[in-house]
This record gives C-alpha cells, sequence and structure tokens, in this order.
C-alpha cells in the first residue's frame, strides 16, 4: 500500500466526484471500499500491535463500509474485534451492504457500546457524508470513549469533523490517528480538526492521479509546487539571488520596532535594498538602530509623492506600528498602484469604510496583499467574518474576491486566497509563531517577495511558509527578532532544494 505525500487537497464534494470519475472510467467501487478497509486494518496493526480488542463502530454509509472490511481483515489476522452499528446494519446499500456481508460476523447497536481497557476503537461512524450535527446518542458514545481514555483510529475523519471546514458538527471523536484516502482533506488541516486527527496517514486505494486532479478544485496545502516557479534564485545566476527594492513605512518614535522588524526580515528574505520611511521624530530612532537597511524621511503626502516619483521602488510595506489614521489612509491611496503588503494598522485604518480599499486595487493584477489575524478580518469584512456557514478557505476567498486581494487570513491554520480562486492552507507554523512581532516579521518577508516580482498570491503564500520555516529554525524560545534572523537561513534551504 502507498502511502502518497501530496499537497493537494480534496473537498468532500470532489472526493465524492473522484470517486464517481473512477467509476466511470471503469475502476470497480467496491475495489476501492475493499482498499480502504485493508490500509485501515494496516493502520491499526502497525499503530497499535498491542491492541486486546479491535471495537469497529460502523455508520450507515459508506465510511462504515471500510469498517466492515477492516473488521474482516482483522479477524482473518486473529485479532479480536466487536462490531457495533448505528441503524440496522440489513439496511445498508451498495458497495457497503457487500462490505457488511464480507464481514459476516455478530454486529450489535451501537447505543450498547461500552469502552473496555485495551480496545483500540476504529471509528467507521461518518467521513466525507456527513451532512448534519450528530445526535444525542452518539455524542454520548463519542464521550463515553474519551473518559475511557482508549485511543481512536479514525476512518477518513474522525466522526463529527466536517470535512470541508474542519469545524465539529455537535461533538467529535479526537483521535490518536486517521488514515485518509488518496489525498487530505481540508478539514484535516484547518482548526479545530486538525487537532481531532492525530498523526494522518494517506492511503492510495487506487485511484488515478489523473482523476484526482481532474476532480480536485483549488484548494492546497501551502509549499513549494505553488510558488517555486516564481522565485528568481530558481535556475537563475548567483547575482539574482538579491533583487527589488522594499519600502518600509515606519511609525512614530515611539512605535519604530515593528516596521524595523519588518524591514529586516525584507532584507534577509532577499530583497535587494530596503528602506525604511521614517517620519522627521522617529529619524534619530530609526538610525540609532539600522545599519543594512536605508532610511528615507517621510512626513507628508508630498514628500511621499516625490519619492515615488524619483526612486525606484518595487514594492511598500505599511501598517506594522505605523498608527490608525488618515494618514495610512491617504499614504495607501498614494500607493494604490504598487505591490503593497497592508497589515495591522494599515488595515484597520480603513474598518469605516473598507470599500475605499477595495475600489482603490481594483485594478489591473491583483497587487495588494492583507495580512489580518481574526480581529483585523472582523473590521474589514464583517458579514464574511460573522457567516458561521462558511469555512476559513470560503471566508478568505470570499474577502480576496471582494478586496481585489491576495488574503492572509492568519490563525495557527493561516489560509491564504487569491482572487482567482486558489485557495492554500498553510501547515509547516509552529506552535510558538504566535508571539509579538511575528506578525510584523511575516508582513516583511511577503514585501521582499514581492520586491522580487513574485505575484500577490504567490508572494504571500511563499512569505507564509518561509515564517514557519524560520520559526522551525529559531525554536520554542524564539523572539521576532530571532526570527527574522532565520529568514536568511530559511532562505537558502529554500534555495538548496531547487
Ligand atoms: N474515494 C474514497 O475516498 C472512498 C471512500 N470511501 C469511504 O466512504 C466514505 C464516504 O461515504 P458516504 O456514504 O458518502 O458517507 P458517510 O459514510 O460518511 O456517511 C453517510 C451516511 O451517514 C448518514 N449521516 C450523515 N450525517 C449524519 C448524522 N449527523 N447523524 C446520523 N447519520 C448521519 C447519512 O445519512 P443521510 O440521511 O444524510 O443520507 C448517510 O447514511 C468516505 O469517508 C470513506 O470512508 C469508500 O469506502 C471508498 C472510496
Ligand atoms: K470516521
Amino acid at each position: 500500500m502507498a502511502y502518497l505525500p501530496s499537497n493537494i487537497l480534496l473537498t468532500p464534494e470532489e472526493m465524492a466526484r473522484a470517486d464517481r470519475m473512477s467509476a466511470e472510467s471503469g475502476i470497480p467501487s467496491f475495489g476501492l471500499m475493499r482498499r480502504a478497509g485493508y490500509a485501515v486494518a494496516a493502520t491499526a496493526l502497525s499503530h497499535f500491535p498491542a491492541a486486546v480488542r479491535f471495537a469497529v463502530l460502523c455508520g450507515p454509509g459508506n465510511n462504515g463500509g471500510d469498517g466492515y472490511v477492516a473488521a474482516r481483515q482483522l479477524a482473518d489476522g486473529g485479532a479480536e474485534i466487536s462490531v457495533h452499528a448505528l441503524g440496522d446494519p440489513d439496511d445498508l446499500k451498495g458497495d457497503a451492504a457487500l462490505a457488511f456481508q464480507l464481514w459476516g460476523g455478530s454486529v450489535a447497536p451501537l447505543r450498547e457500546f461500552q469502552p473496555q481497557p485495551g480496545d483500540v476503537v476504529i471509528d467507521a461512524l461518518f467521513g466525507a457524508g456527513l451532512s448534519r450535527k450528530v445526535s444525542d446518542e452518539i455524542a454520548g458514545v463519542i464521550s463515553s470513549v474519551e473518559r475511557a481514555g482508549v485511543p481512536v483510529l479514525a476512518v477518513d475523519l474522525p466522526s463529527g469533523v466536517d470535512g470541508r471546514s474542519g469545524k465539529p458538527l455537535g461533538a467529535a471523536f479526537k483521535a490518536h490517528c486517521t488514515i485518509t484516502f488518496m489525498t487530505r482533506k481540508p478539514g484535516h488541516l484547518l482548526l479545530p480538526g486538525k487537532s481531532l486527527c492525530g498523526d494522518i496517514e494517506v492511503a492510495d486505494i487506487g485511484i488515478p492521479r489523473r482523476i484526482i486532479e481532474a476532480a480536485g478544485g483549488s484548494i492546497s496545502e501551502n509549499g513549494p509546487p505553488i510558488w517555486s516557479a516564481h522565485l528568481p534564485f530558481v535556475g537563475a545566476d548567483s547575482h539574482k539571488y538579491r533583487r527589488g527594492h522594499l519600502a518600509v513605512f515606519s511609525g512614530e518614535t515611539s512605535k519604530t520596532g515593528a516596521a524595523r522588524l519588518s524591514a529586516i526580515a525584507g532584507l534577509k528574505t532577499g530583497a535587494g535594498l530596503v528602506t525604511l520611511a521614517s517620519p522627521e521624530d522617529a529619524m534619530a530612532a530609526n538610525a540609532a538602530q539600522l545599519t543594512a537597511v536605508m532610511l528615507k524621511k517621510v512626513d507628508t503626502n508630498a514628500e511621499l509623492s516625490d519619492w515615488l516619483e524619483n526612486a525606484k521602488l518595487s514594492a511598500f510595506v505599511l501598517g506594522p506600528g505605523f498608527g490608525v489614521g488618515s494618514r495610512a489612509r491617504d499614504f495607501v491611496l498614494a500607493l494604490k498602484d504598487s505591490p503593497l503588503v497592508l497589515d495591522a494598522d494599515g488595515i484597520t485604518s480603513f474598518r469605516d469604510d473598507p470599500a475605499i480599499l477595495f475600489d482603490a486595487f481594483e485594478d489591473g493584477e491583483t497587487h495588494l496583499v492583507l495580512t489580518p489575524h481574526d480581529g483585523e478580518f472582523g473590521r474589514l469584512f464583517p458579514d464574511i467574518a460573522a457567516d458561521e456557514t462558511l469555512s476559513k478557505p470560503d471566508k478568505a476567498l470570499k474577502a480576496a474576491r471582494r478586496a481585489h486581494a491576495a488574503i492572509v487570513y492568519k490563525g495557527a491554520d493561516t489560509v491564504i486566497a487569491s482572487p482567482d480562486g486558489r485557495v492554500a492552507i498553510n501547515t509547516n507554523g509552529p506552535p510558538w509563531l504566535a508571539t509579538a512581532g511575528s506578525g510584523d516579521v511575516l508582513a516583511g518577508m511577503i514585501g521582499a517577495f514581492l520586491a522580487q516580482g513574485l505575484p500577490a498570491f504567490e508572494a504571500a503564500a511563499a512569505g507564509v511558509y518561509l515564517h514557519g520555516e524560520a520559526a522551525g529554525l529559531a525554536g520554542p524560545y524564539m523572539t521576532a527578532e530571532d526570527l527574522a534572523g532565520q529568514a536568511g537561513h530559511a532562505m537558502a534551504d529554500l534555495v538548496a532544494r531547487f
């Protein structure tokens, strides 16, 4: 059984489409279920060789079918098995009915299941077909398993987790590990689903890759396949390792640190030049702490216009420590034709009338990157943020289309979306990234990729990925300075991979 590494993610609907396409191309659907069940049994044995009993909980659809196949396979191998079913197994249809026949052993009602010490629960209640909140009866079984502290192997998804959004519907198992088929689903990577899956294994059950690719939409795991072709150093001479001129706007005297973090991160991410644009009153504070980053006094709109006319600037970062208000709005509108990362105070400055921002960046190729965390997202897109029916990728995509911007919707499961429909879920950020100044560093990294000529979505996704890599190098006790400091090493590692 092959286990597939891939950055393609299929929603449950897309996976169902892949199933249909493979059936239409002549691949017997029961063969898929059989291989799925075998993979479950193999994973159960490899993860839990000392299990006293495998307690297989089977639902009323094909997820349950996988469970029956696994039960047969494990029983044939000599394992102790119990099978409990939701609903009457005689009502099963299609492949699930065939799988039940293949099992051929006894089945007790789910409500009679009582976990025992030494049990390993194989959770085959619901997978891709979960369509509504789980009942109190099922929630009761889930909590009895949790109370007993016995491990859970989830088939496809921990039952109760919505594969599209990662949200639990009513209640959900917390699995030790989850075995899914062909590709992971967004719900495996989005919170809280991610924290309920445990280790995730992906088994090849024989759907051809061309079908997976054709059935897939536009959601993928963030990683080099999305943006590496745009990196300037790929296949290039070393003189191209640094390029572009990034400008970062500093806040007033008492708030200059955030912009300096962005600027230093930008330099280490490969921008050829980085200039900090500083108000006069902050010049001394900035000058005292900068060496490789250049400094330019920019106080007024007129000074900004003059600078934009006379300097060759490739991209901008505005927001970290900048201050909320009309000066931020005026500067952003002056930058409307340039690649821009708008972060923090820059975002909040448009909370009263976000349409001014969205309209300003409407023309041409997408060249604005917005990097909101939850609070900032709610300020710019209050209706989208409040819509409980939307997943985080849905929200990011809707926001991207409205704002004509690449959106980096930050969090422990950062999502990057493009107005053209592409969405990436980031997975390499360690928990210690949630530290003061981390967002400032990210803005500088994205700004540097914009300055190096990456399109907005690719720059955003590459920046988020590099941020995660740098945090991994900096380790759990890092500060934002350490994080910015590791950007160069993380870039060197990336360069070495291409
Ligand atoms: N290519 C593959 O990946 C393959 C995957 N397989 C497995 O099949 C499931 C998906 O099977 P499906 O039958 O579509 O869906 P489920 O088994 O997950 O669930 C559907 C049944 O569950 C009922 N349901 C849904 N939500 C609830 C709820 N909250 N409470 C009670 N019952 C619920 C639903 O009832 P409806 O009334 O909504 O119709 C269905 O009866 C996938 O996850 C894999 O494990 C194949 O084995 C091989 C190919
Ligand atoms: K399941």
